[in-house]
């Protein structure tokens, strides 16, 4: 049995509905009315124990609403959700000793307290022994730089400081599954990088890990699979290699020539292909097409034959851009989507 299960999950919010300005508020109080939001309808999700999931999709897409959900924090309108054999929002004390929880924009911490005294709360409610506490207070100081924080009142932390401190007290008692959301949101590339190394390091040891960002950067050296929701639905989940693979096709190759050439010269020979120059004018080009229709190999080989090439440099496919396409309705993966 998967570490989380959760079966047609759905969460409507009712939202009241008023026309704009004063007059709009006063009619309101004599004559409600009231819309109905479905935020999430009908989430199936299946998650192993060890597995790193990005979970991604544009905003309001329901996100953070299916984390609420799946932590217990919001008790589903209809459907079920369950970890560790666990129903969240019925078992919530023995619940929250297999899971942690980060959401990026808000914090857990004891707002007038030194981040230590949050820390030392933490460990009397999980009841964690000295030597276990200590043990991950340093493996925390090693990839957070953690103890510069421990003296300091959570509400004169910095941004990155409080994410810092926020992730150990997340990852505190060891969980079995953790759900981050946002977890990189606001940072600058330093502390972004220390807490993408902080995850890398969470997957090796084998903590299953849900992870909702806007910065595909974060999943792509963490997460094998990715499931993208929109709207509320999920309309895409499987791995993210398969992803890249099917749906970032286009290949571009940077060239950098020894002899001149021209535009035409390079796209009569790959018709196939979009050439543009670079900043070197006649020296320097860049060759985009689908993988599907050519190679890199055919486009070296092609070149070589015509010029000097002095460099190359070939860019992978990013998902950005393909998530970047799914949100700009231009891949259709409704037909790749679980049932
Ligand atoms: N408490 C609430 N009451 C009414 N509507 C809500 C509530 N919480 C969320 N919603 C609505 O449900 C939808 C999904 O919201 P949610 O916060 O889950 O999206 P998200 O994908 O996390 O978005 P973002 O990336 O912007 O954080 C939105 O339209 C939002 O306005």
């Amino acid at each position: 049995m998967a570490l989380l299960e959760a079966h047609d999950l759905t969460k409507t919010f009712r939202r009241p509905e008023k026309d704009p300005g004063l007059r709009g508020s006063v009619k309101h109080l004599f004559q409600r009315r009231y819309s109905t939001k479905t935020a999430v309808g009908g989430v199936n999700l299946s998650i192993e124990a060890g597995e790193a999931v990005a979970y991604v999709g544009p905003n309001g897409a329901g996100k953070s609403t299916t984390i609420k959900l799946l932590t217990g924090i919001v008790e589903p309108t209809t459907g079920e959700v369950r970890i560790g054999g666990l129903v969240p929002h019925r078992n919530r004390v023995a619940n929250s000793r297999q899971i942690g929880v980060l959401f990026g924009q808000r914090t857990q911490l004891w707002w007038d307290l030194p981040v230590r005294e949050s820390l030392a709360l933490l460990r009397d409610m999980y009841d964690m022994k000295p030597d276990r506490f200590r043990a991950q207070l340093k493996r925390f100081d090693e990839v957070l730089g953690l103890d510069e924080l421990l003296p300091v009142v959570a509400r004169k932390l910095s941004l990155g400081q409080r994410m810092r401190a926020d992730l150990a007290c997340a990852l505190l008692h060891s969980p079995r599954i953790v759900f981050l959301d946002e977890p990189t949101i606001g940072l600058d590339i330093s502390v972004k990088d220390r807490v993408r190394e902080f995850l890398r390091q969470l997957k090796a040891d084998g903590t299953t890990i849900m992870l909702t960002t806007h910065d595909l950067g974060d999943i792509e050296d963490t997460c094998e699979r990715i499931v993208i929701i929109d709207d509320g639905r999920i309309i895409y989940d499987g791995s993210l290699a398969e992803v890249k693979d099917q749906y970032a096709r286009e290949r571009r190759v940077h060239l950098q020539l020894g002899s001149e050439l021209t535009v035409a010269d390079l796209a009569d020979r790959f018709p196939q292909a979009t050439v543009t120059a670079g900043a070197e004018g006649r020296r320097e080009f860049t060759v985009a097409f689908d993988k599907a229709e050519l190679t890199a190999g055919a486009v070296l080989a092609g070149v070589a034959q015509i010029a000097e090439v002095l460099e190359v440099k070939i860019d992978e496919p990013a998902i950005e851009d393909v998530v970047r396409k799914v949100y700009a309705g231009e891949l259709l993966l409704a037909d790749r989507s679980t049932p």
